[in-house]
């Protein structure tokens, strides 16, 4: 299946009608919970030897104000549009047929979910694969900074009710029903723009903050839809930073599945001054020789991979029951292709880190079991 992103500012045909352009009022309604302050961790996952630096500091202030979202009931960041109930779910239809055939297992993730949910988690999810496909998908040749400025603005659309196409119609709809801000989605496109300006990463820092953008961003998106259980007892802050270190440990773990591909596109996403400490250059990784240094190397990389995995799993067990499979499923399948890059025997730069179908589908039940067990009271 093709996912056609319309770019262009001509008006699309037979979907953005007069209809679909009529704002309302913003309703905002704060839930009368209080939040307590959270505790401040004196070290973030990110930060180096030295200390918590800048991006740390950057990146916690947004998962700080995305965790106040979750405190708002009612119809937040929403214009709605006047759409004809056969149009939308058309619409939602859509999403999930695309969300069906490029994500298979975490379709069926969603299944669990109420109607509502899951709707939302298809629409967010096809927003951020066209996203993603302005870069890596089949017209990424055509990719330039007014693309990517084209996008946003159409973002800003989606969320004032004014959906460009179909898909974003979904999206538009989504926004209403649930307490979502723009600034993940616009730190997703900054991401796109990194991508697109950069291809080597000095420190892990700097590689910190591009997975943030492409994937932690994901997390953030994902918890006020999904929800959080009424009987946990943990701040919403530090369920949220559990979403975001769940996208990152995803997006590490898909850079080091990746490590070949990415480097015949001229890509490498790995701290270089890591890899200099391991003595290996950009050199190494093109050469596509897997020494003993390159073995080592890996192995730490995969250490820190699994440790935001550790860190994601007591959130994962915080949010809404209904929701908790797909995220239990996501986080152990992810986990596993770690597990086939050992069993290559740190083969990343001329295979591929495969988790089999019966690997996959064994893995669900047990997702599923994950997924019963109850909040803690406490998350340490
Ligand atoms: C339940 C669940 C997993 C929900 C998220 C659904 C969703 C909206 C997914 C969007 C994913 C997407 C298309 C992101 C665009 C950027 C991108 C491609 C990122 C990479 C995804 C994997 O894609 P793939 O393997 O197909 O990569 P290629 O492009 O083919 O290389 C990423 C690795 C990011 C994935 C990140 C997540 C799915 C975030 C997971 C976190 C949560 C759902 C929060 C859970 C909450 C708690 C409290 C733990
Ligand atoms: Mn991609």
């Amino acid at each position: 299946m093709c996912i056609t992103l319309s770019l262009s500012s001509k008006p699309c045909i037979g979907v953005c009608n007069g209809s679909l352009q009529s704002p309302k009022s913003m309703v905002t309604t704060a839930r009368t919970e209080v939040i307590t302050a959270p505790k401040r961790p004196n070290t973030f996952p990110g930060s180096t030897k030295q200390g918590i630096s800048d991006i740390d500091l950057r990146v916690q202030e947004v998962v700080r104000r995305q965790s106040w979202t979750n405190n708002l009931v009612g119809e937040v960041n929403c214009r709605k549009p006047r759409f004809e109930p056969m149009f939308i779910d058309d619409a939602y239809d859509k999403c999930r047929n695309i969300c069906a055939e490029y994500a298979k297992t975490f379709y069926l993730g969603t299944l669990l979910m109420t109607k509502e949910r899951q709707k939302a988690i298809w629409a967010i999810y096809v927003w951020c694969r066209r996203t993603d496909e302005l870069v890596d998908g089949p017209n990424a040749e055509y990719m330039s900074p007014a693309v990517l400025e084209r996008w946003e603005e159409r973002l800003q659309d989606i969320f004032e009710g004014r959906p460009y196409d179909m898909l974003d119609a979904a999206l538009s709809d989504t926004v209403c029903n649930f307490p979502l801000d723009t600034k993940p989605f616009r730190d997703m496109i900054e991401g796109m723009r990194m991508d697109t300006r950069k291809s080597r990463y000095e420190s892990f820092q700097e590689l910190y903050l591009y997975c943030y953008y492409v994937a932690g961003t994901v997390g953030l998106m994902s918890v006020p839809v999904m929800g959080i259980a009424p009987e946990s007892s943990v701040s919403a802050y530090t369920i949220y930073n559990a979403a975001l270190y769940l996208g990152i440990g995803n997006q590490l773990t898909n850079i080091l599945r990746d490590v070949g591909e990415d480097a015949l596109r001229g890509r490498v996403y790995l701290p270089q001054d890591e890899l200099a400490q391991f003595g290996l250059t950009d050199k190494d990784v093109f050469s596509r020789k897997v020494t003993d240094a390159w073995r080592d190397f890996m192995k730490e990389q995969i250490i820190r991979a699994r440790s935001f995995f550790n860190l994601a799993e007591e959130g994962a067990s915080q949010l809404d029951k209904d929701s908790r499979w797909p995220v239990w499923s996501s986080l152990m399948l992810y986990r596993k292709i770690l597990d086939a890059i050992e069993d290559n025997d740190y083969d990343n730069l001329t295979k591929r880190a495969y988790v089999g179908r019966t690997k996959k589908l064994l893995t669900l039940p047990l997702a599923y079991t994950r997924a019963l067990s109850k909040p803690s009271l406490y998350l340490g």
